[in-house]
């Protein structure tokens, strides 16, 4: 099973998926933008103020690419449970917003480039936090961490839950560390529950 954590920067996934761990030493942790040197290309194209978007956008799904082949297909067909910190819906959500009048309806057009190869997730955990909170936490360190662009952000993410909102799970990011933690336990304890 591939259960992706999504929400804004510092909405909480990295504590979370780390927390994790202990709780499914057995699963296949994961995280996008990868550690390949595609991610390493990624990493560029964010600490570059003058990235071109489209270009940007297809670094991250080259990473994608890499990631799902190199990481999840292998780890889902040994049946082994995924989590991943961040994947295809940050796509969606952050250069949704980023390619606004660069190319009608960015967001289902990216969908579209992913759809034939990429693997969906069968979870999203999505942690919400409204942008002022996520820029406090996150200390507004890059470019995608500005006030205007993670409510954009935030706005694309709803439509996704709006499209599909039978894969996704909202956690009220706002609480306590524990409190979050202990709602994603409860919703992976459910679901694995049920497999
Ligand atoms: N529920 C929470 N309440 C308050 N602070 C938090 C919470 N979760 C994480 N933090 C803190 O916010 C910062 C960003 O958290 P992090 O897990 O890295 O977020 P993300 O991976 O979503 O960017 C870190 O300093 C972390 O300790
Ligand atoms: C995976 C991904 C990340 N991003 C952005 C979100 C973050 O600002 C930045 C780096 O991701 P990440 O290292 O997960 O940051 P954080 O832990 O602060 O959430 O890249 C995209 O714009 N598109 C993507 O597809």
């Amino acid at each position: 099973m591939l259960v992706t954590l999504e929400g804004l920067d510092g909405s909480g996934k990295t504590t979370v998926w780390e927390a994790l761990h202990d709780t499914y030493p057995d699963a296949t942790f994961t995280r996008e933008p990868t550690e390949s040197w595609y991610g390493e290309a990624v990493d560029r194209a964010i600490a570059d103020d003058d990235a071109d978007p489209l270009a940007e956008l297809f670094l991250f799904i080259a990473d994608h690419a890499d990631h799902l082949s190199r990481v999840v297909r292998p780890a889902l067909a040994d049946g082994d449970l995924v989590i991943s910190d961040r994947y295809s819906d940050s796509r969606y959500a952050y250069q949704g917003a980023t390619l606004a009048g660069e190319v009608k309806r960015p967001m289902e057009y990216i969908r579209g480039v992913h759809q034939p190869f990429t693997h969906p997730p069968d979870v999203t955990i999505y942690l919400d936090v409204d942008p002022r909170t996520a820029m406090q936490r996150s200390g507004a360190t890059n470019k995608f961490e500005q006030s205007k662009y993670l409510t954009e952000v935030r706005q694309n993410y709803e439509q996704l839950m709006e499209w599909q909102p039978e894969r996704f799970v909202r956690v009220d990011a706002t609480q306590s560390p524990e409190g979050v933690l202990d709602d994603v336990e409860d919703v992976l304890e459910r679901l694995l529950d049920a497999e």
